[in-house]
């Protein structure tokens, strides 16, 4: 049986993200999101699934983190989930008890506004996961008052919600990325996304540009960009780009390589279905059947057919 190992305990958003995308999955419960992806590698899982951004936050540093620099794995399939928190503590508790909050740092940076607004002398700390935040919380003697984390995860850990849709915001989303040991990407659907980490040969100017040019000049549309340190000092940096197509494309394919030549690294990441459908707009020469003329009249003219 596939077995799916994810940012546990149970309760977590991701274990939302994993029963969606793999419903028939075994789930295995991970520490963080090293651990989630460590099980895969080593084989104790098939795959993981794992938050890579938020709509608010942007992304999740240990996850981009973790796939730049960490054995390689390829995300097969994206998710777009909704998330909503709310304020959970032991009971008894009231709002004015909670001195001490605990939450992942994505729950705790997008329920900002409600910390300060409604909680402004309780110190904010981090836990791994949301629901691992209301697991401690429900222990007894903790030194937690609340946690934030999904209403769900309350009711796992016999806790009772203080406040409910306490984000700044009530539409935001999560993007949770399923991956898997390298592998042949799973085949283009005609609505696909690419993911790779491109690191600079040099710090010279003009570098970004150079890389951005492999896209631009094929037409490749980008949906992400994100610069992350590569921990050698102040001002150096790698790269994460998400972009439109799949690697099986004549575009992307020869804008792969040209960054390949480019830089001083790329690691691919993955093609794989984008979750919201849609299709790219391929812009005027950059179609596989452009690709696929324009090389055979190199031929032609490499052969003396002028
Ligand atoms: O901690 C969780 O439940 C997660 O899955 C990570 C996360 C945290 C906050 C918002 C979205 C995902």
């Amino acid at each position: 049986m596939l077995k799916l190992a994810y940012l546990g305990p149970e309760g977590t958003f991701a274990e939302e993200a994993l029963r969606i995308l793999a419903p028939e999955a075994e789930r295995l419960p991970s520490a963080n999101v090293g651990a989630a992806l460590d099980a895969a590698r080593r084989g104790e899982a098939d795959g993981a699934v794992v938050p890579l951004e938020n709509s608010i936050e942007g992304g999740i540093a240990t996850t981009l983190d973790e796939l730049a620099r960490s054995e390689p794995l390829l995300i097969t399939a994206e998710l777009l989930l909704p998330v909503e928190f709310s304020l959970l503590a032991r009971p008894g508790k009231e709002i004015g008890d909670i001195k001490r909050v605990i939450s992942h740092p994505a729950a705790l940076t997008q329920c900002r506004g409600y910390i300060a607004r409604e909680l402004p002398d309780a110190v904010a700390v981090s836990a791994p996961s949301t629901a691992g935040a209301a697991q401690e919380v429900a222990l007894p003697g903790s030194p937690y008052d609340a946690a934030i984390a999904a209403r769900i995860a309350g009711e796992h850990y016999g806790l009772v919600e203080l406040a409910g849709g306490i984000g700044d915001r009530s539409d935001t989303v999560t993007r949770f990325v399923r991956l898997s040991r390298p592998a042949p990407p799973p085949a283009p659907t005609g609505s696909d996304r690419t993911s790779l980490v491109a690191f600079l040969s040099d710090d010279h100017p003009g570098a970004l540009l150079e890389m951005l040019t492999e896209f631009s000049v094929r037409g490749v549309n980008l949906t992400r960009i994100e610069s992350r340190p590569t921990g050698d000092g102040i001002g150096r940096y790698f790269f994460h780009f998400d972009f439109e197509g799949h690697i099986a494309d004549a575009r992307v394919g020869e804008a792969v390589s040209g960054l390949h030549r480019v830089c001083e690294g790329v690691r691919f990441l993955g093609s794989y279905p984008r979750a919201d459908g849609l299709a790219p707009q391929i812009r005027r020469g950059t179609a596989d059947a452009d690709f696929d003329e324009a090389s055979g009249w190199l031929a032609r003219i490499r052969g003396g057919q002028v």
